[in-house]
């Protein structure tokens, strides 16, 4: 057992469904948190935050960092009292980025390294969706690149990740309110009909048919959702205006990102054309704004 090593990871944030695929697909960003992590024998926890989140985010045995490297420790079965955490975070709170999900991936990644890597990156998304409740913002934030994730019916997930043939660029407007994961999915229905759920399964196929073929001439429609976004439009004012301002400039497709706020468009060109364009857009219903322009990470949570 290797005691009192510091380890640093650095972990992408997501932007999960991309449309049609609810629970299910997952892209990971070039936008990063980064952990410092040292296990002590005994002594106290200390957390040091930088950065978004550094006033709301807990330092104590709350800290989803700190729950994760734990539970880590705890599957490991080995006994740490106290540790030193500092983390760097950039991806913001509550808006579809998924912080949760590179909380809970930095925390268990940099917990394996500092016990001498223990387990499989398999073992850790099986750890890491147990404690978020679904793949698909672990699966990128371990795996990198866009991922396909299921959970089998014994409940264990299964992730494919590939990397798009068409070079996309990812525009995400974060708009300045937040929006639990918890709220926005407290108004999905329970049930939903059948012709959604055909809409759906078609358009995630083809999604993600046209991406790994290089087809964009296929996604004008591919992003298109109705299992989730009609039910959470509610929540985000003047969604379909920002999508539509998307498209009118030239984007492939445009989705909320993750369970929102923030909403994503995808193009090959001219991002900054569409970010403003959908900045502008959700300035008309009153919503301030700014726009982030990204690019796809290809590793995933890695060692520094
Ligand atoms: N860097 C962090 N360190 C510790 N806890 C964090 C960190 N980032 C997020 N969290 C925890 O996760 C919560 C946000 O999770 P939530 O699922 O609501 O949003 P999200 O993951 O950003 O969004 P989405 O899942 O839609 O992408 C925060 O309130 C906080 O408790
Ligand atoms: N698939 C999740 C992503 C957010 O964590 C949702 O839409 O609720």
């Amino acid at each position: 057992m290797v005691e009192d090593k510091t380890v640093k990871v650095k972990v992408p944030g997501t932007t999960a469904n991309c449309g049609p695929g609810f629970d299910s697909l997952g892209i990971a960003c070039n936008l990063y948190n980064e952990l410092e992590l040292t296990l002590h024998k005994k002594g106290k926890l200390v957390i040091e935050i930088m950065g978004e989140g550094a006033q709301n985010i807990p330092c104590d045995g709350r800290n989803v960092v700190w729950k994760s490297i734990q539970y880590l420790l705890h599957r490991a079965n080995v006994e740490y009292q106290g540790a030193y955490i500092k983390m760097l975070n950039r991806v913001p709170l509550s808006r579809g980025l998924g912080s949760s999900a590179a909380a809970i991936v930095a925390g268990l990644t940099a917990a394996n390294y500092a016990i001498g890597n223990r387990f499989t990156s398999q073992e850790i998304f099986v750890m890491a969706t147990d404690i978020e409740g679904h793949p698909d913002n672990v699966a990128p934030a371990i795996f990198g690149g866009m991922t396909l994730s299921i959970l089998r019916k014994d409940g264990e997930p299964e992730c494919l990740s590939f990397f798009p043939k068409i070079d996309l660029q990812l525009i995400v407007t974060v708009p300045e309110f937040s929006l639990s994961t918890k709220a926005a999915r407290k108004v999905l229905p329970v049930v939903v009909p059948l012709k959604d759920a055909v809409f759906n399964v078609g358009r995630a196929a083809l999604l993600v048919g046209a991406l790994c073929e290089g087809k964009t001439e296929f996604l004008k429609h591919a992003f298109e959702d109705c299992l989730h976004q009609p039910y959470r439009e509610k929540l985000i004012p003047g969604m379909y205006d920002v999508f539509a301002a998307a498209g009118e400039n030239g984007a492939l497709g445009a989705a909320m990102s993750g369970a929102g706020p923030c909403l994503i468009a995808f193009t090959e060109k001219n991002g900054d054309t569409i970010g403003t364009a959908m900045v502008a857009a959700f300035k008309e219903h009153n919503v301030k704004a700014k726009y982030l322009l990204l690019t796809i990470d290809k590793k995933g949570a890695c060692l520094l």
